[in-house]
Parts: C-alpha cells; sequence; structure tokens
C-alpha cells in the first residue's frame, strides 16, 4: 500500500541551514498494520509523515501508493488521495474551535459541496460509533483534548479514510484518555484501516504490533524497549 524506497529529503539544499531530515529511507506498510514510529525530537519523524501524506515531497526516492509512484501522479490525483484515502489526525488537532462538533466531521463535504442530510445521518452515527454521541452541537473549543481526538478521527472516518495517519495523538492525554484512545484506534484497525502513529510515548508504541524508531533521519523496525 505504502512503499518507500531510497527516500531523501533535505530542506534549504545549499544554504547554511541546509538539515539533511530523512536518509535512505525503505519502508514498506500494508493494508490493516498499524504501525509505530518513534524516536527523538528533530530526527525526522514528522518529515516522514508528511512524505507518507502527500503533504510534501522527498528530496529523492520513490514513494508508491497503492502501487502507483506518487511523483508521477497529477496535482488532482495527490489531492484526492490525500483528501479521501488518508485522515490525518494532527498534533493540534486540525479543527476549526468555533464551529460545531458536526460541522467539523462535516467539512471536507462541506467544502467539496457535497454535503448532504445523508452524509449528516452517516456524521451522527460516526460520532457515536467513537464515543461521542450527543455532542454533534456543542463547539470543539469547548472538548476535552481525547474528545478532539475524536472529532478528528470521525471526521478521517465520515471521509471514508482507508489509512489513519496520527503525529503524536496522545502527546496532550492523560494517561486514561491515551489508553481509551489507543483502544479506539486498536477497534479500528481489527476493522481494516491501517493505522500509522507517530508517539513519544512508550506505552502507545507498545500496543502496536510494528515499530519502528528513526534516529537522525534513518529508520530501523524494532521490538526492543
Ligand atoms: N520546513 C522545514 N524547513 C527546514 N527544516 C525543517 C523543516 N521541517 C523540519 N525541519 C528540520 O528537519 C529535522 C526533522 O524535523 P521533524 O519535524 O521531521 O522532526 P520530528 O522527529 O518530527 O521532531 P518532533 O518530535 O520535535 O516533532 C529537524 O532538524 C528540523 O529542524
Amino acid at each position: 500500500m505504502i512503499e518507500l524506497e531510497k527516500i531523501e529529503k533535505i530542506y534549504n539544499a545549499g544554504k547554511a541551514s541546509e538539515t539533511h531530515a530523512l536518509k535512505d529511507i525503505n519502508l514498506r506498510i500494508e493494508e490493516g498494520d498499524m504501525v509505530a514510529i518513534t524516536g527523538p525530537s528533530g530526527s525526522g519523524k514528522s518529515t516522514l509523515l508528511h512524505i507518507i501524506a502527500g503533504i510534501d515531497s522527498p528530496s529523492s526516492g520513490e514513494y508508491r501508493f497503492c502501487g502507483k509512484l506518487v511523483s508521477d501522479m497529477s496535482d488532482k490525483e495527490r489531492c484526492r488521495i490525500r483528501n479521501q484515502k488518508i485522515g490525518m489526525i494532527m498534533q493540534d488537532f486540525g479543527l476549526l474551535g468555533n464551529d460545531t462538533v458536526l460541522r467539523n466531521v462535516c467539512l471536507p463535504e462541506v467544502i467539496g459541496g457535497r454535503y448532504n442530510r445523508k452524509f449528516e445521518n452517516k456524521a451522527k452515527e460516526i460520532l457515536s460509533a467513537v464515543g461521542l454521541p450527543g455532542l454533534e452541537q456543542k463547539k470543539t473549543n469547548q472538548l476535552s483534548g481525547g474528545q478532539r481526538q475524536r472529532v478528528a478521527i470521525a471526521r478521517a472516518l465520515a471521509m471514508d479514510a482507508k489509512i489513519i495517519i496520527a503525529d503524536e495523538p496522545t502527546g496532550a492525554l492523560d494517561s486514561e484518555n491515551t489508553d481509551s484512545l489507543m483502544d479506539l484506534l486498536l477497534e479500528l484497525n481489527r476493522q481494516g484501516i491501517t493505522i500509522i502513529i507517530v508517539s513519544h510515548d512508550p506505552k502507545v508504541a507498545m500496543r502496536c504490533p510494528i515499530r519502528y524508531r528513526i534516529e537522525d533521519g534513518r529508520i530501523e523496525r524494532t521490538k526492543i524497549y
């Protein structure tokens, strides 16, 4: 599903501030995998996630998504993958705080002009499934960190995302909320959704069957903690 071959990422190439953020990254993630990526601050985790999500492109190397070279895709095709196949759960949640939970979940459809009552009903069912029943009309800036993460997950599910990419999803949560968010992600994985989580938290990584560690831009598979 996701194949990275000899991926390199260099920021500000040729300048004094040049940073070699990713070095010779070879990584395969299959459909239905649940993967944790850990590593110290500045090691290249977010850079890697942004490349996988199609938000950024590598300086060199090949990235295939479902067998197709991403560099050969049109902007439209890349955009479709980013918006429909991949649900990004960001560190800062990526939600509109002044909008309601329901509107945040439906936002991609509203923007795309496809919003209708059927979609609203689907969004309500998903909100219930992720543990947020009855909160549809609440503004997201009135929710707890754990609840906001669930709204972001609900938005990805409402778009029928096949992959959820989560950058430090539990960074702002206490241990009880971390556990229940991980329970939800594991359940979604059991239902066939591919999950990729970047986390500093060993407890989060321990619950993922496949684990990688990045250090100074290089990645290696690990199972030992
Ligand atoms: N847009 C950018 N321009 C220049 N350098 C960047 C940019 N983004 C990241 N970097 C640099 O690339 C390296 C990897 O950064 P990245 O954000 O991928 O690390 P990280 O492992 O996600 O860190 P953290 O855990 O602190 O979020 C760092 O040295 C960082 O300063």
